[in-house]
């Protein structure tokens, strides 16, 4: 009836990689976290830590990226059980979209009601500087446009519909929370707001990418985060999502400036 498209994992699949990690730790998350580039240190700060690498875990893909350390690590923050994923999984590394969405998958049946990811990102708003953040409001999932989008292939209603809304995919009270504790805690003069854009990667972008981007409205230009927010609002969860601008998109043919991914991911 479909075609075997084999790029996927099905829900038996994820259920039985869900179970595997249930079954060796008492922690039960309501809270999932993806750390992005150089981010990492995020998982140290919690707490009680139970941590598995990938490559021990049934099913799931390896991390090929300086700075994304391949554990996933489960433990409490503030008091709250989460689980938070040290290192994330892009389309540049050579897997199906499919596969390198399925911890999205896995956090749903682990419990998990509210992600937050994280990433690194050039900025290409002209007002931006390195070390903004910027809170998620939207983004555009280019290479989806181009079909290369991880809800192709047969549709299992146990996760989601067939045709899932993306207006509402970055939960609006939780980014005005954001809003107002960063407020609070004085960090006005660097959190920010907007549209980030996801390509394919890995070559970062020429000028003339950068200049249409910004055209068609983007924030932000990153190699990540728009695939796994697609999944997990599939499967019913909130979404929130920050990025750190670690570099300024060259969008001037006199600039010196070079990106690299020693300065996005801090050495
Ligand atoms: O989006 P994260 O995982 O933070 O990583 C960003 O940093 C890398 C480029 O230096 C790309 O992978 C880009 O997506
Ligand atoms: N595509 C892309 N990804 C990034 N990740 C961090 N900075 C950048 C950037 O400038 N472009």
């Amino acid at each position: 009836m479909f075609p075997d498209l084999n790029t996927g994992f099905t829900y038996e699949d994820c259920k039985a990689t869900a179970d595997w990690l249930l079954a060796q730790t008492d922690v039960r998350p309501l809270v999932g976290i993806v750390c992005g580039s150089g981010l990492g240190g995020l998982a140290d700060m919690l707490k009680d830590q139970v941590a598995f690498n990938y490559k021990d875990i049934p099913n799931f893909p390896q991390s090929t990226v300086h700075g994304h350390a391949g554990r996933l690590v489960f433990g409490t923050l503030k008091g709250r059980d989460c689980v938070c994923m040290q290192g994330r999984f892009h389309l540049y590394e050579g897997y199906p979209i499919q596969k390198i969405t399925l911890p999205m998958r896995i956090f749903k049946l682990l419990g998990v009601e509210t992600v937050m990811l994280t990433n690194a990102a050039g900025g290409l708003n002209q007002d931006f500087k390195v070390g903004d953040i910027m809170i998620i409001k939207d983004h555009l999932n280019i290479p989806g446009f181009a079909g290369n989008h991880p809800l192709v292939g047969p549709n299992d209603e146990r996760f989601g519909v067939r045709f899932p809304c993306m207006s509402d995919a970055y939960d609006r009270e939780l980014q005005q929370l954001a809003m107002d504790v960063g407020h609070e805690l004085g960090f006005t003069d660097f959190l920010r707001e907007g549209v980030y854009c996801m390509l394919g990667g890995p070559s970062f972008e020429t000028i003339a990418e950068c200049r249409m981007l910004s055209k068609l409205g983007a924030d932000a230009v990153g190699m990540s985060t728009a695939h796994e927010v697609v999944v997990a609002r599939h499967c019913g969860m909130r979404v929130f999502a920050l990025s750190l601008i670690t570099n300024l998109a060259v969008m001037d043919y006199d600039s010196e400036e070079k990106a690299n991914h020693e300065e996005v991911s801090g050495g």
